[in-house]
């Protein structure tokens, strides 16, 4: 049996990731359980676990915070990251670890490659760029999935606060496109990773297939979950954080190199929805 070391699983990709994993040897912590800044900490439980796969759900994702908190960013999602990737080799644990299509500057008008040029343009990108460099230079096993514009039932995220904010009408930007993706299909799909494992390590993209605006996607969960709010485009909405105009991200080389078929927002959606009603 594989044994499974998750950290950051109290967190929206953690949870959903445990749940799906329910199966395996699992060892599960939550940021209190092991704070991934202290070296010592992960040296100790990867020393004593002897995992077989460690799964990164840990991360600094305050976007508009990490503006003014760049040194906190960069310990979680960078420093952290090198150390884990040390240990990780050290051990022959296989890491798997997430990262954004916020590393993209989002000037591109057709889907972003995973060779493309990066070049974040907020401070949460440009951390999570650096633990991406990180892992790939020290070169264990590893997986690194860019992910995006992630939500789930349950955990901090746009679908739920649509979902549950008292407010009657949402202006929603409608000048940034990216492809909304749902972490239990994320789950769905480490769970394969694990399972066939083709060990061609690397960066690749996973999301749900299609791209739409922050504001059509509102208007769909609206309509989905029938609130009946009234949801207005705007071309602005003064964040703290510049965040990319579009930031789709091609998923083809990981459909065929894992030989796996993502679902797309609209499936994705549907499920998200079918669970947080239920
Ligand atoms: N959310 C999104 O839209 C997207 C996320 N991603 C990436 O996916 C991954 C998972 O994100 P998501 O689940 O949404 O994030 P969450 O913010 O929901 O979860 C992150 C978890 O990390 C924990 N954490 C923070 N600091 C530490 C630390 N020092 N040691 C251990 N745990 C820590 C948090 O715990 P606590 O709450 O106690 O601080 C939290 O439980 C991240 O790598 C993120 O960058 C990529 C693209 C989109
Ligand atoms: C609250 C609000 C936000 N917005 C906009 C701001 C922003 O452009 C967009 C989404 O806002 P959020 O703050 O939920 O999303 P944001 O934190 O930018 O989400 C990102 O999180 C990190 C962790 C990632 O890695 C990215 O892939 C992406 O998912 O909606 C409005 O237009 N109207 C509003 O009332």
């Amino acid at each position: 049996m594989k044994k499974i070391l998750i950290t950051g699983a109290n967190g929206m990709l953690g949870t959903a990731i445990a749940a799906e994993l329910i199966d395996y040897t699992l060892f599960v912590f939550s940021s209190k359980e092991l704070d991934i800044t202290c070296s010592f900490q992960l040296d100790q439980k990867i020393k004593n676990i002897q995992p077989d796969y460690i799964i990164n759900c840990a991360a600094y994702t305050a976007v508009d915070l990490a503006e003014s908190e760049q040194e906190k960013a960069f310990k979680i999602n960078a420093i952290a990251v090198q150390k884990m990737a040390q240990i990780a080799k050290q051990y022959n644990a296989t890491l798997i670890h997430f990262s954004t299509d916020y590393v993209f500057n989002g000037e591109a008008t057709v889907s972003y490659l995973t060779d493309q040029k990066t070049d974040p343009i907020n401070v949460y990108g440009a951390s999570k760029l650096a633990g991406e460099k990180a892992i790939t230079q020290i070169d264990g096993k590893h997986y690194i999935f860019r992910i995006s514009w992630l939500y789930a039932p349950h955990g901090k995220n746009f679908f739920r606060w649509v979902a549950e904010t008292d407010m009657k009408e949402l202006n929603i930007v409608d000048s940034q496109t990216g492809s909304p993706t749902s972490a239990l299909d994320v789950a769905t799909f480490i769970k394969e990773v694990i399972e066939n494992d083709p060990a061609t390590y690397g960066i690749y993209n996973f999301t749900n297939q299609g791209e739409m605006t922050w504001y059509a996607f509102a208007k769909a969960i609206n309509q989905k979950l029938g609130l009946s709010k009234m949801i207005q485009p705007v071309a602005e909405f003064k964040t703290a954080a510049k965040r990319p105009f579009y930031s789709v991200m091609n998923c083809e080389k990981t459909e065929r190199v894992f030989d796996y078929q993502i679902p797309s927002i609209e499936k994705g959606l549907h499920e998200v929805v079918r669970r947080f009603k239920s």
